[in-house]
């Protein structure tokens, strides 16, 4: 199976264009090519592919092989990937995903993708004035204890859940206990969801962690970066308008108030182009 390896901010997948290669057991797949020892190392899989309703179609499987249903850092690189490799000459593009058609502007330079701004839809939520917790879409500032600590909890999706908690540090959170405990809190999120741990550095700025679902903590993710930045706007920490500081590199988010849409601009990298004998995994 020949592939492309890509990242966003070190978010990074293993990308395959099925106009060329076919791909059967996605799942197993990505967990095999994931693994940073025996395959070829990533956060995952995205699948590149036609659509009837869009320009391209991405499919997008964690490293535990769960799918998700939308990926922001991939996108940008899907983008970059169809324009660079010449799938398109179009420097505005449709992709359609499991959260819905995602539009997408890409920043040209020298007849390569250098960044892309997705418009990322709506955060979906529940009325902000009525926390219901059933469908966990959003509940303002919900008191939370995991692990012996008290965390101060917002949940919003990007068609992906996402539970955010505010912090004093991100540098003194031990991710790796904490994040499971929210990960498979199956009572709260009956499909497990992604974390985001959240320092506010001032109105306009924040720093970010991230523990994936079914990915573990990763060096960034799109959609766990308008959620968080949703989630800063509800409870008044920060305006529309945010740096977001991840592990692996920045994202600009932008909420506009007119559209109820969150904006993402950032870049996507190429690493390596490659081939590996999937055979008895597919
Ligand atoms: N782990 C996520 C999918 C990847 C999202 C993330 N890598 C991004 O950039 O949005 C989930 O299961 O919902």
């Amino acid at each position: 199976m020949k592939f492309t390896k890509m990242h966003g901010c070190g978010n990074d997948y293993v990308y395959v264009n099925c106009f060329k290669e076919e791909v059967k057991n996605a799942g197993a797949v990505s967990r095999f090519v994931s693994d940073r020892h025996f395959g070829i190392g990533s956060d995952g899989l995205i699948l590149i592919k036609s659509s009837e309703v869009a320009d391209f179609k991405m499919a997008m499987y964690n490293s535990d092989g769960s799918e998700g249903e939308m990926c922001g850092n991939g996108i940008r690189c899907v983008a970059k990937y169809v324009y660079d490799y010449g799938l398109t000459d179009k420097e505005q593009i449709s992709i359609e995903t499991k959260a819905g058609i995602k539009h997408l502007e890409l920043q040209v330079n020298g007849g390569k993708v250098e960044t892309v701004t997705v418009d990322m839809g709506s955060p979906i939520t529940t009325p902000a004035e009525v926390p219901v917790i059933s469908d966990r879409d959003i509940v303002l500032a919900e008191k939370i204890t995991k692990g012996g600590m008290d965390y101060e909890m917002t949940c919003v999706s990007m068609g992906n859940p996402h539970a955010i908690v505010f912090v004093e540090d991100t540098s003194k959170v031990e991710i790796e206990k904490a994040g499971p405990l929210f990960e498979n809190d199956k009572e709260r999120f009956p499909n497990r969801t992604n974390t985001e741990f959240i320092q506010v550095l001032d109105r306009g700025t924040i720093n970010m962690r991230v523990w994936e679902r079914g990915a573990g903590e990763t060096l960034a993710c799109g959609t766990g970066a308008c959620a968080s930045v949703y989630a800063c706007i509800l409870n008044e920490k920060t305006d529309d308008e945010v740096l977001v500081h991840l592990l692996g590199g920045d994202l600009k988010i932008r909420y506009d108030r007119e559209k109820n849409h969150m904006f993402m601009t950032g870049p996507a990298t190429v690493v390596f182009d490659g081939e590996i004998d999937i055979t008895g995994i597919e």
